[in-house]
């Protein structure tokens, strides 16, 4: 099992509601995985500032007195904004890079789950309900937001382990089922420089992804990459800064319904993920061929 959705708007006058919009589809798709929950939102893109989103077992000892020891380090304004367990750090672009560095080195024990400029990952163990209500995934407004109900078939059940899985910039990634080849593939990717967090698969797809971009792919064409050199089984839902894709294994065993209007592009792992959408009574609905690619770019 496992439970995915995502919503990609089209129509800018949903954008304040999308976390809420999403909060009740991944809740509604609690009984799908009841192990961990997250949820990526793009918000709103700044010229200047970047974000890194971070996670601590130990918050209020490792977000104290953080935001001034992160502007001595780097010489620059830096905002936090504290939400439990995550906290979202604001700092200009051109400082994303060292900002992560002065991280490691201030707070060694503290995890980020995305950087990017637009990009903030919020996961932990729980369910659904508890995860947006801690995080107020609700009130956040957005142009695009993908999350996920976790049951877990690779690795522990703990917070890294949850999905979204974020391994470039702007970039995640979110799985429902399990690969084969993904002890191969981590050596591979290990060896062209990539850095892993878990024992996880659906990390594993994400820094593949993530690889071949770098290679100059953009988001669909390394989906359809994915299709010939990933083995097992899966359906992923993925975003970058401006896109959003779905791609299933040429099986298609795990489950996956899609809703398009002119305001949005909907998926649901299973169409009562998708019943509370504005509007979906005349979207076009339709399941999502095997080994086929959907992609959506603003
Ligand atoms: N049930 C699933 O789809 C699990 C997804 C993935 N293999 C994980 O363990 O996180």
């Amino acid at each position: 099992m496992c439970g995915i959705v995502g919503l990609f708007l089209k129509d800018k006058s949903l954008e304040p509601q999308l976390g809420a919009l999403l909060s009740t589809m991944l809740v509604t798709m609690t009984d799908r995985g009841p192990d961990s929950a997250g949820i990526a939102i793009y918000g709103a893109a700044d010229d200047r500032e970047a974000k890194i989103t971070v996670q601590s077992a130990t918050p209020a000892k490792d977000f104290a007195g953080l935001e001034v020891e992160l502007e001595r380090a780097l010489g620059t304004g830096v905002t936090i904004e504290i939400k439990s367990t995550h906290a979202v750090i604001s700092l200009p672009k051109d400082k994303l890079e060292a900002g992560r560095a002065a991280l490691s080195e201030l707070r060694p024990d503290i995890r980020v789950m995305s950087s990017g400029d637009t990009i903030e990952i919020y996961k932990e163990t729980g369910l659904p309900k508890d995860v947006v209500s801690r995080f107020a995934v609700a009130s956040m407004s957005g142009t695009h937001g993908i999350g996920h109900t976790r049951m877990a078939t690779e690795s522990a059940v703990t917070t890294l382990g949850a999905h979204p899985f974020s391994t470039g910039s702007d970039q995640c990634l979110v799985h429902n089922g399990s690969l084969s080849n993904h002890n191969n593939l981590r050596r591979e990717l290990k060896h062209q420089g990539m850095r892993f967090e878990t024992e996880n698969d659906s990390e594993v797809a994400a820094a593949y992804l993530t690889a071949e971009m770098a290679k100059g792919k953009n988001l669909g064409e390394a989906l359809e990459g994915a299709v010939d050199d990933l083995d097992g089984f899966f359906t992923f839902v993925v975003g970058t800064k401006s896109g959003f894709g779905v791609v299933r294994d040429a099986i298609a065993c795990k489950p996956a319904i899609m809703a398009e209007t002119d305001r949005y592009v909907a998926f649901g792992s299973e169409y009562r993920a998708l019943v509370n959408l504005p509007g979906i009574d005349t979207a076009r609905v339709w399941e999502p061929e095997p080994a086929t690619v959907y992609f959506w770019e603003h």
